[in-house]
């Protein structure tokens, strides 16, 4: 499904597409409607009330042909009084009781809405967060992007606005049809056979303009995406002198959105002309014979009548010209209900929206080991990643991951922290196997801190609590001070509560990677994982997070991802990886010795280089 990109909104929309309304769509729907249960009452309330505002809507027009009929001294209804001021206290009761209905239909139906879809929007969020690492790994972040915003947007209009305007034009549609027979059927049999042809023509034109302007839509989101594209990259286009070859790109995408709307535009004139051509002829038509009718007194006919009738027509044309576009908006809603449920039924991980369900269950000590794991990314079966890979690690040791780029480190972190399973062998902790123990409960005792660590855009004092949500204050200063961090932090004016630009822009790798330490600290971990953590820091830098990190992996199980091995001379156990496979396992000192070995000559080509 190709769809826009997380910041081209209208071009997400624009491209919805409809589904078709059958048995199975609605069934679906009504699976959604399952939101709107627990508020019922005020479901059925203001359903009931729009019934009512409908019904009394339509007997406006009455009072119309009524109030002329009365200047002229004709009784219109037995059961309503001959004079002008008798009518009008009658039509102002019924003007409140309209306004009163209309306001609590209007006001029952968005609450109801917005809390159902609010609730929907919760449980569809909640599912994609706690979906499988591989379920991201097909899709793009706009696409799903636009199923929490676009896809249920359109849901959440269907419900406030579309749902109720289909069943209101109903109503005055058949009530319309029915009340125009009651006033003349020969008016209105001419009526009906000219009518649903106008409408036709009309559906055709609307269609084919509707066209046109999402056409002209999805033209503008692409100049959209240049504009975008061009101020990320600002630096290459100065750089190459590319400002006009820019200009030009987004010139001639405009050109085309200015092509296009001047077509829609000519399709628009000609609506406009056909509008003024037939519908107004229709009426002229059916007033002339009206009037006709009206002097011969055919059948009782008045002017009054003849108000009626023509106020009748128009609601019923109205009526009927909205009822295709109401259609096609449900279709989208349908399209968007099921895109919306293929989220809804994909198979979470097993975190509980109750944090409190989350909360650790048995304590981990910090012993790990694979045993032969086999594994291979679900999205490419083919290449076989980590093969036969098994090494041990007891509480509190430090192990170092060395290899070749590509050969299967940080995947092995991957696995530790459960974002995969492996194909065949076992992951323990404790001697006992992952699978034995409540995700939550291993994803909470194991930290990582990644190379590319990732701020939110809040303050810092939230980022560093990311590790644990309860922490106070306290707490929070005293991680940062273990983490090297405290320093640099109070040296902006705003301390703590320094909003950190988006993705942490504001602040150096090393500062961002000691708010990562001291996140991690916060969470102490009975195992650590640290990947890469020193690699794109100057020697300033590495040595405050060198520092902060030996703090941090002080008393835990340590597994370190290393490019540069002279930071991990000390670790307990080194394994070298090469293609999936451990080739070399031992301390620094043992696999120095081995003159032919991968992690002796990685070593040198290091020496060398430095
Ligand atoms: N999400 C993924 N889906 C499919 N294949 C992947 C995925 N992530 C990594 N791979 C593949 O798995 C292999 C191992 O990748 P991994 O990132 O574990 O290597 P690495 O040793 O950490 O490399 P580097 O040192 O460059 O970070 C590579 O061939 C890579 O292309």
């Amino acid at each position: 499904m190709a769809r826009g990109q997380l910041n081209s909104g209208s071009k997400a929309e624009a491209e919805l597409p409809k589904a078709k309304i059958n048995k199975q769509s609605l069934h679906k729907i009504g699976r959604l409607l399952s939101y709107i249960r627990p508020y019922r009452t005020k479901f059925l309330g203001g359903l009931f009330f729009l019934i009512l505002s409908s019904l009394v809507g339509l007997a406006f027009p009455g009072f119309f042909g009524a109030l002329i009929d009365a200047s002229q001294g004709i009784q219109r209804y037995k059961f309503m009084p001959a004079t002008l001021g008798g009518i009008g206290k009658i039509a102002i009761v019924v003007l409140f009781l309209q306004g009163f209905v209309s306001f609590f239909r209007i006001t029952w139906f968005v609450q109801v809405a917005e809390n159902a879809l609010a609730a929907l929007r919760r449980d569809t969020y909640f599912r994609l967060v706690t979906l499988p690492m591989n379920f991201f790994a097909n899709r793009r972040v706009g696409e799903l992007n636009s199923r929490i915003s676009a896809d249920l947007s359109q849901i959440q209009d269907t419900l406030t606005t579309t749902f109720a305007e289909m069943i209101r034009q109903i109503i005055i549609m058949i009530g319309g049809i029915i009340l125009l027979a009651v006033v003349s059927i020969k008016l209105t049999a001419a009526l009906l056979i000219v009518l649903p042809f106008l409408i036709g023509i009309a559906i055709f034109f609307g269609k084919y303009i509707r066209t046109l302007s999402r056409q002209a839509q999805d033209q503008l989101a692409e100049s959209n995406t240049i504009v975008e594209e061009t101020l990320q990259g600002i630096a290459n286009v100065k750089a190459f002198v590319n400002e006009a070859f820019e200009a030009g790109r987004y010139q001639k995408n405009l050109q085309q959105v200015v092509n296009i709307a001047v077509k829609g535009a000519k399709y628009r004139g000609l609506f406009g002309a056909f509008i003024v051509f037939c519908l107004f002829g229709t009426i002229f038509c059916e007033i002339w014979y009206g009037s006709y009718l009206v002097s011969i007194h055919d059948h009782g006919m008045t002017f009054g009548k003849l108000t009626t009738f023509i106020i009748y027509a128009a609601f019923i044309s109205a009526a009927m010209g909205s009822l295709p576009d109401l259609y096609a908006n449900m279709q989208k809603a349908v399209g968007a209900s099921e895109r919306v449920l293929e989220i809804l039924d994909e198979t979470g991980e097993d975190v509980s929206i109750d944090a409190s369900q989350n909360a650790i269950k048995e304590k981990l000590e910090g012993n790990l080991s694979f045993n032969n794991v086999v594994f291979a990314y679900p999205s490419r079966s083919e290449l076989t990643v980590l093969k036969d890979v098994s090494f041990s690690a007891a509480a509190g040791q430090r192990i170092a991951i060395v290899g070749p780029s590509g050969s299967g480190k940080s995947t092995m972190a991957a696995l530790i922290l459960q974002f995969y399973h492996p194909q065949s062998g076992t992951i323990q902790f404790d001697g006992r196997d992952a699978n034995e123990f409540a995700l939550t409960d291993i994803r909470n005792q194991v930290a990582i801190v990644p190379q590319d660590v990732m701020l939110f855009g809040g303050t810092i004092k939230e980022n560093i609590a990311y590790g644990k949500l309860s922490a106070s204050d306290d707490e929070i200063i005293a991680a940062a001070k273990k983490a090297n961090a405290d320093q640099f932090i109070t040296s902006f004016p705003e301390g703590y509560d320094t909003v950190v630009g988006e993705r942490g822009v504001k602040l150096s790798g090393g500062q961002r990677q000691r708010i990562a330490i001291a996140r991690a600290l916060l969470k102490n971990p009975a195992i650590l994982i640290l990947d890469e953590a020193t690699s794109s820091l100057d020697s300033e830098s590495e040595r405050l997070v060198q520092e902060a990190l030996e703090v941090l992996m002080k008393g835990r199980t340590s597994v370190i991802i290393a490019h540069r091995l002279s930071t991990i001379r000390e670790a307990d156990k080194i394994i070298v990886l090469e293609k999936g496979t451990i080739i070399e396992t031992g301390s620094h000192q043992q696999l120095m010795e081995n003159q032919q070995g991968l992690y002796r000559y990685l070593s040198q080509l290091q020496y060398e280089v430095q």
